[in-house]
């Protein structure tokens, strides 16, 4: 298991916002985690990543105990995140959104050349579908291009785990399809993915495995068919629309 999260608890004053969730995520894994507004999704991304500090509970990754550390700590064991609103530096060219993370990280790990860095990032920009956005200031880019910049972004600190907050949010079909095909490629790439989506054609088409949150509380998990045919997944989200048993 690449990260192990067990029995975490995080509470906002009297609200539990997640209420002694416990999952593991496999390596090279694309596992989601689906549930209405308001069900702790966000809050669990933000405990993990080191945003929160859990009120109870312990967070494993790669077998480092990671519980209350800053999140730019776990940033550099190769835990990285995305957010829900994408934010790239929007006055910045789309190659030096990578370059930026990029110096970042290799200032502190001993250096890279400008030319390994723009090497790199050209990589990153083929990789996710930007190539031939390289130049483009990233405020001109449509949501779709933008969700896949955040993407190369986080790629360009080389995760080992990477979580996305809603990466297909906001985007037309067409456009969630290519953001499909890039965390398809991030698996194929060696890179775990973990995913929080409301799209139920994004999360059954791209997860291996689904975890359902309600109230902070993990209701269910298992595969998507399984998830598909849960009675209190459907009750609590699905909906009868979405059942897949029949
Ligand atoms: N910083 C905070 N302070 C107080 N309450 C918070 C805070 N962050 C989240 N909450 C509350 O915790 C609960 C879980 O919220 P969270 O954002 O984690 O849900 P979510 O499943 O991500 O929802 P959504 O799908 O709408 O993004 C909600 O009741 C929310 O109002």
């Amino acid at each position: 298991m690449i990260l192990e999260v067990n029995n975490i608890t995080k509470r906002f004053g009297g609200l539990v916002a997640v209420d002694d969730v416990t999952f593991s995520v496999r390596e090279r894994e694309i596992f989601g985690i689906i549930g209405p507004n308001g069900a702790g999704k966000t809050t669990l991304f933000n405990v993990i990543t080191g945003f929160y500090k859990p009120d109870k509970g312990r967070i494993i990754f790669q077998g480092n105990d990671i519980t209350g550390k800053k999140p730019n700590e776990i940033a550099k064991m190769g835990l990285l995140r995305t957010w829900q609103i994408v934010r790239p530096f929007l006055g910045m060219k789309v190659i030096d959104n990578l370059l930026v993370p990029m110096y970042v990280k290799k200032g502190i790990i001993g250096g890279i050349t400008e030319r390994e860095a723009i090497e790199r990032a050209n990589e990153i920009l083929e990789f996710v579908g930007l190539s031939h956005r390289r130049d483009f200031l990233a405020e001109a880019l449509p949501q779709g291009e933008r969700k896949r910049l955040e993407i190369a972004r986080a790629l360009a600190s080389e995760p080992k785990l990477l979580m996305l907050d809603e990466p297909a949010g906001g985007l037309t079909p067409t456009e969630m399809d290519e953001v499909m095909d890039v965390v398809r490629k991030l698996r194929e790439s060696g890179i775990t993915v973990v995913v929080i989506e409301h799209n139920m054609r994004v999360v059954m088409g791209i997860c291996e495995r689904i975890m359902a949150l309600n109230f902070g509380r993990k209701i269910a998990e298992g595969t998507p068919e399984e998830i598909g045919r849960n009675e209190e997944v459907i009750k609590a989200y699905l909906g009868e629309r979405f059942h897949v048993g029949g």
